[in-house]
This record gives structure tokens, sequence and C-alpha cells, in this order.
């Protein structure tokens, strides 16, 4: 199983710039998780700090035992080998082809003969569908071909923790979900703690575990994918919704008096275009591809979820107890059935109403026994 990732109080600035403070949060080992935010909220400057390229000025980030910020170069060499990155335009060398590039790592980081390169190279091109193409150069294979290269680069070296840079950037609506696929079949193969960071908002709600975003030099929130996509937070619904009516603008963030200003214009009726779409609720999260091994990740997800399920708020609750099976409820001694609830409803300016709010009759909904145990 894939390893935790363990954020606390990071800060980053550069210079007088801060990009974001105090940011906390974990990757459950083993987990898909994903981390949003608007263009330049510091999303890959967290994702370099979580390799140690970038050396934020307070916190941590403790990967098996070791706090990668504060750690020597020779523990940080260690700790890298346990983590695959697929970096934002693939990062491959443009001079050498996709074999050599995906083989790249091995002869680096390792002393493996060049058949047993063959070997490793050969599987990793398969489990990203790029067989056959090893012998092109990155110039010469489209977009999507290369971030699977680079994501096949990431794999060889068996990350136990795989880290990746919107991986959906320039791509096409529909190569971005054989993309998606991909990652969801890849954590159920290799059972890898997997951190995707993106702003694709189908991503978002279709793909991870625990659903994370930055905004405004903050974490504005992080946990369990029900939490964010239930949340009414403005700046949550607006950037789900894609809308521009909110609190995130052109250059980021607007104040108080435009947005006042917009909120009073969508309520008289005017509204954007975009909000014809309809994207509240939590949707089904992607399954591995028929044939694969289950994903570990759920029933542990699942057990940790029902943990801490009288913390989390209530639109989140439902949509949690909502999602369990009849053999679920069983294992978690839910006794009662569900209470019915009204659907949200979304106002013009993007908070979500009449989610549930009562999370004590919720919580009487079922009977807790001592976690863990299977019945
Ligand atoms: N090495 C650096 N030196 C100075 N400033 C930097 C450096 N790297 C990033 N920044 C600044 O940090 C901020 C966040 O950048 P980052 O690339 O992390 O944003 P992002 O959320 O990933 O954006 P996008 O979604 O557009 O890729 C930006 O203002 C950027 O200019």
């Amino acid at each position: 199983m894939g390893v935790e990732v363990k954020v606390e109080g990071l800060t980053k600035s550069f210079g007088r710039q801060t990009i974001w403070r105090d940011v906390t949060l974990t990757l459950p080992a083993g987990e898909v998780s994903v981390l949003l935010g608007p263009s330049g909220t510091g999303k890959s400057v967290f994702l370099k700090s979580i390799i140690g390229l970038l050396r934020p000025e307070r916190g941590t980030c403790v990967i098996n035992g070791t706090d990668v910020c504060s750690c020597s170069e020779r523990e940080l060499y260690e700790i890298r080998k346990l983590l695959g990155v697929l970096f934002q335009d693939g990062a491959l060398f443009g001079s050498m082809d996709i074999y050599d590039n995906v083989a790249f790592p091995l002869r680096e980081h390792t002393r493996k003969s060049e058949s047993e390169i063959r070997r490793i190279v050969g599987e990793k091109m398969e489990l990203v569908g790029l067989t056959g193409a090893e012998h092109k150069l990155p110039g010469e294979i489209s977009g999507g071909m290369r971030k699977r290269a680079g994501l096949a680069r990431a794999l060889v070296l068996d990350p136990e923790i795989i880290l990746c840079d919107e991986p959906d950037s320039g791509l096409d609506p529909v190569r971005t979900a054989y993309l998606s696929q991909l990652l969801i079949d890849l954590n159920a193969q290799l059972d890898a703690t997997i951190l995707i960071v993106t702003h694709n908002i189908n991503v978002a709600r279709t793909v991870p575990d625990n659903l994370g975003m930055l905004f405004r030099r903050e974490l504005v929130m992080f946990g369990p994918r029900e939490v964010l996509l239930t949340s009414d937070e403005p700046v949550v619904a607006q950037f789900l919704g894609g809308r521009r009516v909110g609190p995130i603008g052109m250059s980021e963030e607007k104040d108080q008096a435009t947005m006042d200003r917009e909120r009073a214009h969508a309520e008289a009726g005017h509204m954007d275009a975009e909000l014809a779409e309809d994207v509240r609720g939590v949707p089904p999260q992607l399954e591995p591809t028929a044939g694969l091994p289950e994903r570990m990740a759920v029933r542990r997800r699942k057990d940790r979820v029902m943990r801490m399920l009288s913390s989390l708020p209530a639109g989140a609750r439902q949509s949690v107890l909502a999602s369990l099976t009849d053999a679920d409820r069983h294992r978690y001694g839910l006794t009662a059935p569900l209470p019915q609830r009204p659907a949200p409803v979304t106002s013009v300016h993007g908070s979500l109403h009449e989610v549930a709010r009562t999370p004590r009759d919720l919580g009487a909904a079922f009977t807790r026994r001592p976690w863990g145990g299977r019945r």
C-alpha cells in the first residue's frame, strides 16, 4: 500500500509574496486525492514543496517519517524513490525517444540490466496504453500521448506516491476522461497514494476519494469528497459551477462591492449562461475498468469516513449515508432507515440552501459499534 503524506502548517512565500499559509492536510495512504484551485493559487508550488523541489519557510511535510521540508539532500534522495511525478507538460527530454525517456529513472537510480529495464519499460508502456510508440520522439506524438509517456516514466520505480500536476491540461474532454480512468485503474493495480492537482471540475467530481481547494493563500478545505462537493462555501460553489458570480475574479479575487453588485444583478434574474449546467451534489465515483482488481482504498476510506461521520457537515454526512450499500449498513451497525431529505436547491449566486441542517437526527439514524471489526 502507498504511504501517507502528512502536511502541517506549511507556509510558502517568494520574497514578500505569500503563496499560501498554514496549509494542513493528510493524504491518506493508498487513496486518491485532488487539490483544486483557481489559476495562480499555488497548486504547483504545493506539489513541488511535497517533492522537496521548493522549501517552505514554515511547517512540515512528513513522508515515511522524514520531513521533506527540513531533511538533508541524502534523505530527500531516498524519499524521492517513493515518489513518481507527472509534471504538467510531461517534462520529457525532447531529444530522447519515448523508450529512453521512460527508462531514464531506471538508468539513473538503479543498477538494473538493460534486459530488466526493457521488461519494466514494456510493462509500464502497456499500462498507459503506449505500446508501439517506444521509438517515437516526444515531438512526434500527441499531447495526450506525451502525458501518458510522462505517467509511464513516473511509474517505473514503482512509486508509493504518485503526484500529477494538471494531468488534464491541454487534453480534450475525451482524452481527459481516459486519463481519469487510467489514474483510477492505476490506483486499483498499485494501491499507491495519488495526488492530482487540477482545475478540471469533472476530474474533481468523479475521480478522487478526497478533495481540497486552495484559495486566497489558504486551504479552503480538504477532506472526503462529499464535504467539498456539498459545501455551501461561496468560493467552492462558484468554482464547481464555473461561474463568474462569486468571490473569484479574473485576477483571482474580487472586492466586496463587486460581489454585492453581481449578486444583485443575478438576483434580479440576470443569470450567467453557465448556470444552465447543474453541477450540484455528489456524482458516482469512477470505478476501475472491468477485470481489474477492486480498489483497496474504497473499503479503507469508507471505514475512515464512517469513523469521522459525526464531525462532517450535514450535507456531506447525508451523502455518505446515502452511498452505503445494505452490506455497508450492516457492517457499520446502522439500524434505522435513512430519513428522507429534500434535494439541495441552488440559488442564483450559488450557495446551497435546504441542505440538511440537522446533523443530530441523521446521527440518530445509525447506532455506532466499535470500529474496525467485521461482523
Ligand atoms: N520559483 C518561483 N519564484 C517566484 N514565484 C513563483 C515561483 N514559482 C511559482 N511562483 C509564483 O507562485 C504563484 C503560484 O504559482 P503556481 O504555478 O503554483 O500556481 P497554480 O495554482 O499551479 O496555477 P495554474 O493553475 O495556472 O497552473 C504564482 O504567482 C507564481 O508566479
